[in-house]
């Protein structure tokens, strides 16, 4: 890997403003997803190091969440900016270790950043309130203060955006932070590291714990009392693992968990508008992300349009390597990642759907998927009631929008929804009636730090992102200041 800052790629992990080797010595190895090639190894921590990096964390509270706002806000802005200026390297960086495209992986350095700036400027702005108070003699406050120490679990699918979006709000507010990336993508997290020590964040404020022992780790941060919340982001059955793990210390949590994004195309939508926003929906970093289309439903009037014009435009992916020029399709993470997506290409075909593109194995890697269309798709198949997270669309043919209003809601998942339509009134309607946390009408692409992410039933609870993702890291003190008796003399 050809960085212009090689000391962008670590080899320890970070804790307490130190780059530590695991205890025992013992180190994991980083895989190119694509090639397969070792990139390097990082430290296997386990849980007396992840209890250090707590009682680092907890050391480094009291000056940090009494910091002034503005100084906190500073180094942050000062992070966001260090991003910005390696963006290159974060991006070839990502690219080797998780996969994706270049150009998707710059897209996500300056996503990730966005948080870090977005948050700068929120974390300044933890008002409280003076309220009028039930007595002459009584005043009432209320004053926003930091949670306490936080960590932080991560996937793999977004390694450094899925960082900062936790991390931005959780300094920002006064939190310090204990951070586990996802093992296949640690190399992106511990660069992270690097550049906030370059910003100047003081030690123990933000740490970063590598393991290939998720669970041993996890435990420590489910169960240590010091550690006040837990925002993590990944599958639906770890974050319910995670909740009840974290339930002994009453932990406050933000679960971001799995998705299975309906994408409903009405007779009156844009067609070659839909078409684009169904594309970018399903095929962004290879169909791996929560807020994919999971199911695209197409209403009978314009099915065969439809169909035509998506055929056209999943026939020109490209699958390649993601440093490679044109590469739309990068490979999958790993060999269970591409196991569970063949298992569900196969299951469909068994229960009716037809492969009109793709359908197997691409033979530019191992680890690599062909951009597949299936058509015919029904309710009955594994991928219309679980993430496919892989580079597949299902297409289903509708005929009323209550009825698709049914399908589409008939999941335990509630993350992110799509739909395509003119009419003004059933615009309302359909997004109104939709069980999810968010909705892209007439878009595919619905992401921003402006804006609050999150779901709804079994995709967990909390924002990140916009107005309300600061308060995921605050308490609300009520202060009740009696004894104001008459003014004297
Ligand atoms: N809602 C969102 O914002 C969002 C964003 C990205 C990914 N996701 C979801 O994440 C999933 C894909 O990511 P993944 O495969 O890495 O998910 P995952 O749940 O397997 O792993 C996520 C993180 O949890 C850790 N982990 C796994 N088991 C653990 C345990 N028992 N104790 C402690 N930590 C544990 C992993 O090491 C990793 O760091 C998909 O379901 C996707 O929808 C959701
Ligand atoms: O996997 C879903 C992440 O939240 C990525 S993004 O926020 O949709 O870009």
């Amino acid at each position: 890997m050809n960085l212009q800052h090689p000391s962008l790629l670590r080899s320890a992990a970070y804790v307490n403003g130190n780059w530590i080797p695991a205890d025992s010595g013992e180190r994991f190895p980083v895989h190119n997803p694509f090639s397969g090639v070792t990139l390097g190894e990082v430290p296997d921590l386990g849980a007396a190091e992840t209890e250090r990096a707590v009682s680092a964390a907890q050391a480094a509270f009291p000056a940090w969440s009494t910091r002034p706002a503005g100084e906190r806000s500073a180094l942050l802005r000062r992070w966001h900016d260090l991003l910005h200026a390696h963006r290159d390297d974060l991006a070839l960086l990502m690219t080797s270790e998780q996969g994706k495209p270049l150009s998707e992986a710059r897209g996500e350095v300056t996503y990730g950043a966005s948080f870090l700036e977005w948050f700068a400027e929120e974390g300044r702005r933890a008002y409280g309130d003076v309220i009028p108070s039930h007595r002459s003699d009584s005043r009432i406050l209320t004053i926003k203060q930091a949670v306490g120490v936080v960590a932080a679990i991560t996937p793999w699918n977004f390694p450094i955006a899925m960082i900062t979006r936790k991390v931005a709000p959780a300094l920002a507010a006064g939190c310090t932070v204990v951070v586990k990336p996802a093992e296949d993508t640690p190399l992106c997290a511990l660069a992270l590291a690097y550049l906030a020590a370059e910003a100047g964040f003081p030690a123990g404020v933000f740490n970063v714990v590598t393991t290939s022992r998720p669970r041993e780790v996890g435990q420590v941060l489910t169960s240590d009392p010091r550690i006040r919340k837990l925002s993590f982001t990944g599958s639906t059955a770890t974050g319910k693992a995670l909740m009840e793990q974290s339930a002994a210390t009453l932990k406050r949590l933000s679960l971001e968990l799995g998705g299975n994004a309906p994408f409903i195309v009405f007779d009156d939508a844009d067609i070659e508008g839909a078409v684009a926003g169904a594309m970018v929906s399903k095929y962004r970093n290879g169909g791996q992300t929560c807020v994919c289309a999971n199911r695209i439903y197409v209403q009978s009037g314009i099915y065969d349009a439809v169909v035509a014009a998506l055929h056209r435009e999943v026939a020109t992916l490209s699958v390649g390597e993601g440093t490679a020029p044109g590469t739309d399709i990068g490979p999958l993470i790993n060999t269970a990642a591409l196991e569970k997506v063949e298992g569900m290409v196969a299951d469909a075909v068994e229960k009716g759907a037809r492969v009109v593109l793709g359908g197997g194995r691409s033979d530019a890697a191992a680890l690599c998927y062909q951009p597949t269309l299936l058509l015919d798709a029904n309710a009955t198949m594994d991928l219309a009631r679980e993430e496919i997270f892989g580079p597949v669309a299902p297409v289903f043919r509708f005929d009323t929008e209550a009825e698709v209003i049914s399908l589409a809601n008939d999941t335990p998942y509630g993350l992110a929804a799509y739909f395509y339509g003119r009419d003004h009134a059933r615009i309302w309607r359909v997004a109104e009636a939709l069980e999810y946390g968010m909705v892209g009408i007439n878009t595919g692409l619905i992401s921003t730090t402006v804006a609050p992410f999150g779901g709804v039933k079994e995709s967990g609870f909390g924002r990140e992102g916009s107005k309300y993702g600061l308060d995921d890291y605050l308490t609300i003190k009520y202060l009740c200041w009696g004894g104001i008796g008459p003014g004297g003399g």
